[in-house]
């Protein structure tokens, strides 16, 4: 798996401590992270370890307190300002009174593209997620999986290098949920992004990961980095292999050891 690519995200002594009416509440601490360009990298941990605000601070959607980060070079905010990445929430939040289309083209309407180019790059958005002729639709007549696929169009649609998603199908069932898994792989490997992806389940992070990021809690640290080298081509019943296994165990291993039990 190739991990050669330009640096994407190098974060150095990075904390954030969130300051409450009940006192600090240290959300991250000490955090050392490099990706490079192309990774699938996923952040595991227990819930409250700080995954999301990690993710969060990489959109510049909260400020660390300590260290330093930089996306594609440059501060958060300068990447967000630049529109390195598209961001998928854990529910599609999509706007009801919007028709699918209407709801990838939003962020294209906001930076003011015309209406040839807008509807150029939706269409290629809902091919590329398989919602081709899907776009009339409203989110209710569309199930979970297809919302959620519609979500991932949207954070597509300018074609951001970097996609970064918070526990996308952590509400779906498994089977659907396996569908999706398959198809970012391929989305994946077809567009060369990077992604971050957050979630709660070993064998989702082992399955799309190229490494993996365990996390600790309170305050929320970096407990260990797993490599995932599975290779490019993973049918589902790769989980059902050794190697797959193994990787499971360790990752698993590691929740353990970094989880305090206080
Ligand atoms: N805006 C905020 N103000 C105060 N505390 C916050 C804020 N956002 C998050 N926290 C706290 O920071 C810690 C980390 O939260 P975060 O949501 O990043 O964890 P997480 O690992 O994503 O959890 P989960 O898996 O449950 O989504 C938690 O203790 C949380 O309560």
């Amino acid at each position: 798996m190739t991990t050669a690519g330009q640096s994407v995200i190098e974060a150095k002594g990075l904390g954030l401590t969130f300051r409450t009416a009940d006192g600090p509440v240290h959300a991250l601490k000490d955090v050392d992270l490099s990706v490079r360009e192309g990774e699938f990298i996923s952040f595991i941990g227990p819930s409250g370890c700080g995954k999301t605000t990690l993710l969060r601070v990489i959109a510049d959607l909260e400020r660390p307190t300590a260290g330093a980060i930089s996306v594609n070079g440059m501060t958060p905010e300068a990447a967000r300002q630049a529109r390195a990445y598209g961001y998928v929430f854990q529910a599609a939040a999509l706007y009801p009174w919007r028709t699918i289309e209407r709801n990838v083209s939003l962020p294209l309407e906001i930076m003011g593209h015309d209406k040839a180019e807008r509807k150029r790059r939706v269409e290629a958005g809902l091919e590329l997620v398989g919602l081709a002729g899907f776009g009339r639709k409203f989110p209710w007549q569309l199930s979970g999986g297809m919302q959620q696929r519609a979500s991932i169009a949207r954070a597509l649609a300018f074609d951001p290098q970097l996609l970064l998603m918070d526990e996308p199908f952590g509400a779906l069932d498994e089977i659907v949920r396996d569908r999706l898994n398959e198809e970012l792989l391929k989305l994946w490997w077809k567009t060369r992004k990077t992604v971050i992806f957050v979630t709660h389940s070993i064998p989702e992070a082992v399955f799309l990961s190229t490494r993996i990021v365990v996390m600790s809690p309170r305050p929320g640290r970096i407990h260990e980095i797993v490599d995932c080298n599975l290779g490019t081509e993973r049918p589902l019943e790769i989980r059902e292999t050794p190697r797959f296994l193994e990787i499971a165990h360790r990752v698993r291993e590691g929740l353990r050891a970094g989880h305090s039990y206080d």
